[in-house]
């Protein structure tokens, strides 16, 4: 409640600061440096919009000119027929124009990523090139001008006006950060694999990345016509959307600041390689440069001013520190509990939150998983365990939809979802975490946690999590944690969703002795806390036996045992399979 005071104090601050030097720079500015601020700001606008589809979601887009032309020749058009409003109006309809083929170049980047989307989308902008530049913008072969309202006559005004766009479209996208869909957008950037598993449907978060990015270049669009008041086809030209996207990368334009600083930039060497006689094309090399040194670094401009003032904001708090070993503490557990201690009994009931039969995995002629049946009751935790290679990771991927030609039946919870997508899946009631990392680490820890869980969380929910997990506080960015703790804090948010049944894959690896064992006694302690099952895949049979009441042994892809660890592991063709012929003998 404070920080959130604060945050707005500070915004606060921030917009009266920045309103006055707009005001500042309106009236002061010569007039043909106004001109330039206003391209500036434009540009700021439309590298907004490359913040929302490559900055936040990480997906290449190489036609952000292209929407804006679609604005432009939308914002013209308008003006022809004399649709009522003037800019005010014209300019979100511009916007709206553009989103449908948002949404249509959205529709390739469900299956394609990295370079061959950008090939695709490249290929869209010159495909809008050709068609305008045989088409014609409206009233420009009459001479028909765009004509601003009265009120944005002057440039003087009408830079203010780009202004409260940027600054409204900067708003925006801040208040989308902070919902479901913006936290869907950062978490696709990270892993589709995990944003799908995590119960969000990966289309529709790429779909929609594209649309509202296509409807902020579109609003560009239309404030650049009302800047020239005659646009052509050259004023979109492809290669612009080419060093849009170099120079969002080099700044950062998911943050405003960033690409208030591209726009900037972008006006300002131009002008400056313009004084010194040297061709603008340089402009691009210079991006071009700033862009690897982005991507080389990991981080735009406006993310290293940022940790700047964070490292200053903290260094001045003297802030224990966000960041921290991952130290599993149940309350009252015990530091160390004997190796064949009982597992505590959850609220054991006869259905099954996860049912699996005949579940088989191929690849090519590899048999993964061959006809496997497992259940796993609704309040226990249960143990997969099983040498490498044994079919674990393939009954995972395929148990929650990661591997959709796999043959056999999967019930959570009496429902039927093998056939669904994984994200369907997940919310019928299925969880699960990664062994690799695959934390979003552009969230802060309690964005992660409301997105994972995919249900009103409230603070003290979160708290409770973190308490019996890891020693994080909920603000901190997931960026600053090692990775252990990630994986730990998968382990929280895949439960805050209190799901019929989670499925951890190695939660405990890297972790020390003691804090695993710390673990065991947690997730033994799961189905009381969240009323989920938990299926365990784990190599550390120490914290199997401390979590499971029960364990399926897989070797060959085969269920080879299954019963009480405590019996499982003494069974002399378990330890053969699992621990070799040496150590059984
Ligand atoms: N993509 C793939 N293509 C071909 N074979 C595969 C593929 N993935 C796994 N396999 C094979 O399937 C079998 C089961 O592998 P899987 O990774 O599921 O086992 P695992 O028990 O998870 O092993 P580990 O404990 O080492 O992760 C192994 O023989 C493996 O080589």
């Amino acid at each position: 409640m404070r920080r959130a005071r604060t945050d707005l104090v500070r915004t606060g601050v921030v917009g009266v600061f920045l309103a006055g030097l707009c005001y500042g720079l309106a009236a002061g500015l010569p007039a043909y440096w106004v001109f330039l601020a206003m391209s500036a700001v434009i540009s700021g606008v439309l590298l907004q919009s490359l913040g929302v589809v490559a900055g936040h979601a990480g997906m290449v887009s190489l036609c952000q000119m292209a929407f804006a032309a679609i604005g432009a020749w939308t914002t013209a058009q308008l003006h022809v027929w004399g649709v009522p409003g003037g800019l005010y109006v014209w300019a979100p309809l511009a916007g709206l124009a553009a989103v449908p083929l948002g949404l249509l170049i959205g529709l390739p980047a469900l299956r394609l990523r990295g370079v061959h989307l950008a090939i695709v989308t490249l290929g869209f902008a010159a495909t809008v090139d050709v068609v305008l530049a045989a088409t014609s913008f409206p009233g420009t072969d009459h001479g028909i001008t765009v004509t601003r309202p009265a009120g944005l006559t002057s440039d003087r005004q009408y830079f203010l006006f780009c202004c409260a766009v940027f600054a409204i479209v900067g708003i925006a996208l801040k208040l989308v950060r902070g919902t479901r869909l913006g936290a869907s957008w950062r978490a696709l950037r990270e892993s589709e694999r995990a944003t799908a598993a995590a119960g969000t449907s990966v289309p529709g978060a790429k779909l929609s990345a594209f649309a509202v990015s296509a409807f902020v270049a579109g609003l560009s669009g239309a404030l650049l016509a009302g800047q020239l008041a005659m646009v052509v086809s050259k004023n979109f030209d492809p290669g612009q959307s080419l060093v849009m996207y170099a120079v969002a990368i080099m700044v950062g334009a998911h943050h405003p600041e960033g690409a208030l600083i591209g726009g900037a930039l972008g006006v300002a060497v131009a002008e400056m390689l313009r004084r010194f006689g040297v061709p603008q094309q340089w402009s691009n090399v210079i991006f071009a440069v700033g862009a690897v040194q982005a991507l080389t670094q990991g981080a735009g401009m406006s993310d290293a001013i940022r940790g700047l003032l964070h490292g200053v904001a903290r260094g001045r708090r003297a802030h224990p520190a966000t960041a921290g070993t991952p130290v599993p503490v149940a309350a009252g557990a015990p530091a160390e509990a004997p190796a064949d201690a009982a597992a505590p009994a959850g609220p054991e009931t006869t259905g099954g939150a996860l049912e699996v039969t005949g579940l088989t995995v191929r690849y090519g002629r590899v048999t993964a998983v061959d006809a496997v049946g497992l259940t796993v009751p609704a309040g226990t935790v249960v143990g997969l365990v099983g040498p490498n290679g044994a079919g674990k990771s393939s009954l995972v991927d395929a148990v929650s939809g990661f591997l959709p030609g796999s043959a056999g039946t999967i019930t959570v919870s009496g429902g039927r979802v093998d056939g669904l997508p994984v994200h369907r899946r997940a919310r019928a009631g299925l969880r699960r975490t990664f062994q690799q990392d695959r934390v979003p680490t552009g969230l802060t820890v309690r964005e992660y946690l409301r997105f994972a869980a995919r249900r009103p969380v409230s603070d003290a929910d979160i708290a409770e999590a973190l308490a019996g997990l890891v020693e994080v506080g909920p603000e901190g960015p997931i960026s600053a944690l090692d990775v252990g703790t990630r994986r730990l804090l998968e382990v929280a948010g895949a439960l805050l969703a209190r799901p019929a049944v989670a499925v951890l894959d190695e939660p405990a690896a890297g972790l020390g002795h003691a804090e695993s064992a710390r673990l065991g006694e947690w997730l033994a302690s799961v189905p009381a806390r969240y009323g989920s099952a938990v299926l365990l895949i784990e190599h550390d049979l120490d914290l199997v036996r401390r979590a499971c009441t029960r364990v399926t042994v897989l070797d060959f892809g085969r269920v080879i045992a299954e019963g009480p660890p405590a019996e499982v592991f003494t069974r002399a063709h378990v330890l053969r399979a699992y621990l070799g012929e040496e150590m059984a003998a």
